[in-house]
């Protein structure tokens, strides 16, 4: 009993969620299935008084009895179709704004919270329960069904009340006392209770084994939204061509397949033996019913009319009773997947701690520094950076080299506050970042990431990041960028939308993109630029103009890039090397060429080679 309450305590504040998110939703609901628990009494009531009016000769009462309820269905069924079409959109729009705001809180996590392991997992996981049965929409369906079912159980027992109530001719014996008012009343109460007894076993023993089914489901799901959002993308494409992975993926995919069609097999077995079991006790109530009913007709409490009625009202009550224990069941699955959708929308962001504002300069004058910063991912016990203290140069052009794995995008990531140190503290003007509004203390830095975005709006959307934006300014930095005259020769210029799969998109090239990307951070205007790998996808002439450019670009900025071509370093006032994790050198170009033995120079030396 106490975990009945505390489900559909659990369940009604889910159903809060929904109300407070769609206000018409649970009405037209609640109306349709009023509406659909009276429909079938109507028409029992209305056969009651026909048939008995016929027996009787009333001719007239007959017809107009006929008549009325022709057009009570009529009017009753054309109302019913109605709110039925209106709670279909209701409930899809209800799946829709859940499915947006799982988006939402998702984009709206900050990064560390979201891309460790347990944030994806608790993703997929919410998005996984959303989809496997209907979501929201269907938890809505079924509460209000189960309203339906009670109150054609209420109705049912109104009407059972009256059949006992009804004594006619005396019977000797026990047959006697089940037909008096307490004994009928007794009969339909042991009949009812043990009923509900037996349907409450049936359905443990359903949603036990479809709980189980539901969590093996719930991780074939996980790994299918993989094959969907990744390996089935059309980016993989040539790879997947080129080494004829075909066969490799659609096996793996039958074999998610089949094992979903294991649990639907499992399933069915289980729903099966429920209903076989439902149908035998349905045709063993049936029977003592009507020999019930017929007695109560033989001793003349009822007339056939009214057996018509009561039979069916019994036969009802034992329908909704079944349907009601049922749905109960369906809820208790439903209502714990979906509390994978709760937690994931109760996560809280990690990072945004800190209250204070972020001063505002013209003169860019913010000087970060990191004092013995160690630093492990999430879940990981390897420090990828150890012992890191610096102060960035003021308005410098610094350069972060080191080998693969070094931990120079760590670094960045750190320096960004994607995520939090693990020991150590970086300062921004002498006060610990965590302190900041973490929005405020994110605005100072302007990016582009290896693995940059675009996304498929507009190109002017992309670099302005806003659907109101400056057109001048955008042009501006996609010529400081070396990417106007492309985008002026496109069809619709700044309006044109990236890539083909949009109607009148463009694709542009690697390098393309990367210079939109660097468009778009210049265009942020932030006193912190940052370019992982900028240049990777530039041809030699566009990387050599970005960079005697980039003085320009970047003038009165503090610029930190990160790149394995060593003659980007040329162009950079301080050069941070990084090893293992460590900061292993510092200086010019000029100055850590003299130690020949070092990271440095030996990186430098095994690049310029080839150039000889
Ligand atoms: N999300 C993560 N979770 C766990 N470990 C990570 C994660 N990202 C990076 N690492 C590990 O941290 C170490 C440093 O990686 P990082 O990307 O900072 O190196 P890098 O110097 O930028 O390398 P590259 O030059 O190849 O881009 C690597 O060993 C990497 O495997």
């Amino acid at each position: 009993m106490k975990k009945l309450y505390q489900m559909h305590k659990q369940g009604f504040q889910l159903l809060r969620f929904i109300y407070r998110l769609d206000h018409s939703a649970l009405p037209i609901f609640l109306l349709r299935h009023t509406m659909e628990a009276v429909s079938p009494y109507l028409q029992i009531l209305f056969s009651a008084i026909i048939i008995d009016a016929l027996l009787q000769r009333h001719w007239e009462k007959a017809g107009y009895t006929i008549l009325i309820m022709l057009i009570v269905n009529l009017l009753f069924g054309l109302l019913l179709d109605y709110v039925k079409s209106k709670s279909q959109v209701r409930s899809m729009s209800v799946h829709r704004q859940f499915n947006a705001m799982i988006c939402l809180k998702t984009i709206d996590l900050d990064y560390a919270t979201f891309a460790d392991k347990e944030g994806l997992e608790a993703f997929s996981q919410a998005d996984a329960a959303m989809a496997i049965h209907g979501g929201f929409g269907l938890l809505l369906e079924i509460y209000t069904e189960m309203v339906q079912h009670l109150l054609s159980v209420s109705i049912a027992i109104v009407l059972l009340l009256e059949l006992c109530q009804k004594y006619g001719q005396r019977m000797p014996g026990v047959l006697g006392f089940f037909l008096t008012p307490v004994g009928s009343l007794c009969t339909l109460c042991v009949l009812f209770i043990s009923l509900l007894l037996l349907y409450g076993k049936s359905a443990e023993y359903v949603n036990k084994n479809n709980l189980q089914i539901f969590e093996h489901d719930m991780s074939v799901h996980q790994e299918m939204q993989y094959f969907d959002s990744y390996a089935f993308h059309a980016d993989k494409g040539k790879d997947v061509r080129i080494y004829r992975m075909q066969p490799m993926l659609l096996q793996a995919w039958n074999a998610l397949c089949e094992r979903l069609n294991q649990s639907l097999r499992k399933e069915w077995q289980y729903t099966r033996r429920s209903t076989l079991f439902y149908v035998f006790i349905n045709h063993i109530v049936m029977l003592l019913s009507y020999i019930f009913a017929t007695l109560k007709f033989f001793s003349h409490a009822i007339s056939i009319g009214e057996f018509t009625k009561y039979s069916s009202a019994i036969a009802k009550l034992n329908e909704a009773l079944r349907s009601l224990v049922e749905n109960n069941g369906q809820l208790r699955t439903m209502i714990g997947y979906l509390s994978y959708y709760s937690e994931y929308m109760k996560k809280e962001n990690k990072l945004d701690t800190g209250t204070l504002p972020v001063e505002k300069r013209l003169d860019n004058e913010f000087e970060i520094a990191f004092h013995n910063v160690s630093f492990a991912y999430p879940n990981t016990n390897t420090y990828v950076l150890k012992n890191v203290s610096l102060t960035l140069n003021l308005k410098q052009k610094i350069a972060l080299v080191g080998p693969n794995g070094a931990g120079k995008s760590t670094f960045i990531k750190l320096l960004c506050r994607l995520y939090d140190v693990s020991e150590g503290s970086i300062t921004l003007n002498g006060i610990d970042i965590r302190k900041y509004d973490y929005q405020e203390y994110l605005n100072l830095f302007a990016a582009v990431f290896q693995d940059f975005t675009l996304f498929e709006f507009p190109v002017g959307e992309n670099v302005a990041c806003e659907q109101q934006y400056d057109e001048t300014r955008v042009w501006q930095v996609l010529q400081q960028a070396g990417v106007r005259k492309r985008v002026e020769r496109m069809k619709d210029g700044l309006a044109t939308p990236m890539f083909y799969r949009e109607k009148d998109g463009e694709d542009v090239s690697g390098g393309e993109a990367q210079k939109i990307a660097i468009a778009r951070a210049l265009y942020k205007d932030a006193p912190f630029v940052i370019l992982d790998e900028p240049t990777s996808a530039l041809d030699p002439i566009s990387e050599y103009e970005i960079y005697t450019h980039f003085h320009d670009m970047v003038k009165n900025k503090t610029s930190i890039y990160i790149s394995h071509r060593m003659s980007s370093c040329r162009f950079c006032d301080d050069i941070l090397v990084f090893d293992h994790g460590q900061l292993l050198q510092r200086g010019t170009h000029e100055e850590l060429m003299k130690d020949t033995k070092q990271v440095y120079a030996k990186m430098w030396k095994a690049q310029a080679k080839y150039y000889v």
